[in-house]
């Protein structure tokens, strides 16, 4: 992997980071936080979290250990927290004193753009997202469910071409997610989009991770200084001449063009008094036309989402449903299960609707998947001045203090332990480690406060920046597993293994390393 724009501007600012991590940790209020011990001062425990050989090796340890929440050391001695405690994850999402940390919005703002829902500001992401909002409703969801079942189909012919043969799953469901995603959203099948798009596509997914996630010991110093530098040294060296920055201004230009094209073709047809109310953007164009107040987006604004929807959904969507096929061809007899229920479902809607969210087990699959395999395991925040963070019980310092709130400093970074907290044993119980859908039948699921928007779940994290997409995500899942596991017995693929693997998100990875999950899948009906 490439990493020059990490090396490249290392040397630019790495004695004043040094300075500021020094002068950070002498103000540092969290060291008598409880925490693992530093193997380095150059890494702290920063390998060990996102570089060992099967995700959470580590951290799942710590938490057991030192509770939802504790200190680790980032590079060069630096108090990073580790926060899994849903009070706290509650308020840190909703909480204005915290933002994107620096490495995550670096990656943003170089690979989705400034202008995109995730780049803007609170006054202007208020704005866009109650207009995007239109395309991502509940109402608007159900009538995707035509779009979701056809990619669920061809999906379908594929599966049934490797005829029971091991095959990885991953690409195919990847190519799925993006075609809905854009015929909803631009009207554009995958064949409009071309294949230097998708192509591109799929490698932007991967982007995120060759900008900021940590894949090498090397990678994880350069991040760190540069989450030093200036935004303005980001902007400057992705016109570095190397792969990655080639790869991201191809992404960034595709996605541009895309954008402006599909706007190009909607005003022309509008033009010509053709309705262009049949996908997002066509919706957008056409509030845009008829009023051009302030609550409209422009035709800038709209072309500046492309890059962000298309990513957005792709992966984050394939992957969560390629962990949760694996998990399903490890248990023969609850697929089966489902499969039953799938099959009476599909009987007493007798060709009509299909009541998706009437389907328990269907359903307990879908939230276990996803409890289980958050794409953004660990994200980081900083505190954007100082402030006070709550927690679900008191803590005690390593000087014996209790304390039931945690003070911390304005820069002070916080690591939202998404994956943690979903196992976290106090809050899922003792078998909170093991993929177990039932657990979604039995009763009450979790115990204490209500995160985020789905299930008690934080995999579309919370708070205003909650994913704009989660209901899209939830019935595309539905769709697909019914389908699939509906016509097709799942097994494992023999002398291979999926592990999941952090870069930047949580990623499925075979026996080589390399992204994907090798399965079988043998039609049944
Ligand atoms: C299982 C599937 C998905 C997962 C786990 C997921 C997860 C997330 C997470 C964690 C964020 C917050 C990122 C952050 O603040 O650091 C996010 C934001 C976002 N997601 Fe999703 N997502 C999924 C599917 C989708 C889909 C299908 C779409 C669109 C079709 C989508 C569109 C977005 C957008 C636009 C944002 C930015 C929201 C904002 O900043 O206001 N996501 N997603």
């Amino acid at each position: 992997m490439d990493h020059t724009i990490q090396y490249g501007t290392a040397a630019a600012g790495v004695i004043s980071i040094l300075a500021v991590y020094l002068a950070l940790r002498r103000r540092s209020t969290v060291r008598n936080i409880p925490g693992p011990v530093s193997p380095s001062w150059l890494f702290g425990n920063m390998l060990q979290l996102y570089l060992p050989s099967t995700y959470g090796d580590y951290e799942f340890d710590w938490q057991r250990i030192y509770g939802p929440f504790y200190r680790i050391k980032g590079c060069f001695g630096q108090d990073k927290l580790m926060i899994s405690d849903p009070v706290s994850l509650q308020y840190i999402l909703n909480s204005p004193h915290f933002k994107f940390g620096p490495t995550v919005e670096n990656a943003i703002h170089v690979l989705y753009g400034t202008d995109s829902i995730m780049g803007v500001n609170e006054e202007d992401h208020k704005r866009i997202r109650a207009a995007l909002n239109v395309g991502y409703t509940a109402a608007a969801v159900r009538d995707y469910i035509p779009v979701f079942e056809k990619a669920a189909q061809t999906l379908t012919e594929q599966l049934e071409e490797s005829s029971g043969k091991s095959i990885n799953i991953c690409p195919r469901l990847s190519l799925a997610t993006l075609s809905t995603i854009s015929e909803v959203v631009m009207g554009y099948s995958t064949t409009e989009l071309g294949e230097e798009f998708i192509k591109n596509n799929f490698q932007a997914c991967n982007l995120r991770s060759a900008i900021a996630s940590s894949q090498s010991a090397g990678q994880i110093v350069a991040d760190a200084i540069g989450a030093r530098l200036p935004g303005w040294v980001w902007r400057a060296a992705i016109h570095l001449p190397t792969a990655t920055c080639k790869a991201i201004r191809t992404a960034k230009r595709l996605a541009n063009e895309l954008g402006n094209q599909v706007l190009r073709e909607k005003r022309e047809a509008a033009e010509q008094g053709l309705d262009i109310n049949t996908d997002l953007y066509g919706q957008l164009l056409d509030l845009h036309l008829l009023d051009k107040t302030k609550n409209t987006l422009t035709e800038a604004e709209i072309v500046a989402q492309t890059a962000i929807t298309m990513i957005a959904g792709q992966d984050t969507t394939a992957n969560t449903l390629t962990f949760g096929l694996v998990e399903l061809a490890k248990s023969p007899e609850f697929q089966d299960r489902l499969r039953a229920e799938i099959h009476s479902t599909l009987r007493a809607s007798d060709g009509g609707s299909v009541s998706y969210d009437n389907m328990p087990l269907l359903n307990a699959f879908i939230k276990e998947s996803l409890r289980m395999f958050p794409a953004e395991a660990v994200t980081d925040r900083v505190a954007v001045e100082d402030v006070v963070i709550p927690l679900t019980d008191n803590l005690i310092t390593t000087t014996g203090e209790r304390i039931s709130h945690i003070p911390v400093s304005k820069g002070q970074i916080v690591t939202l332990a998404i994956a943690s907290y979903q196992r976290l044993e106090s809050r899922w119980g003792e078998d909170a480690q093991e993929f177990k859908p039932s657990r979604w039948l039995d009763g009450p699921t979790f115990k204490g406060e209500a995160v985020g928007p789905y299930a008690n779940l934080l995999s579309f994290l919370g708070g205003p920046r909650v994913c704009l997409g989660w209901r899209f995500a939830i019935m595309e899942m539905q769709v697909f597993v019914c389908e699939l596991v509906g016509k097709f017995a799942f097994t494992l693929s023999e002398g291979d293994s999926t592990r999941p693997r952090l870069a930047s998100s949580l990623l499925p990875t075979m026996s080589d390393g390399q992204k994907g999950a090798l399965i079988c899948a043998k039609r049944v009906m």
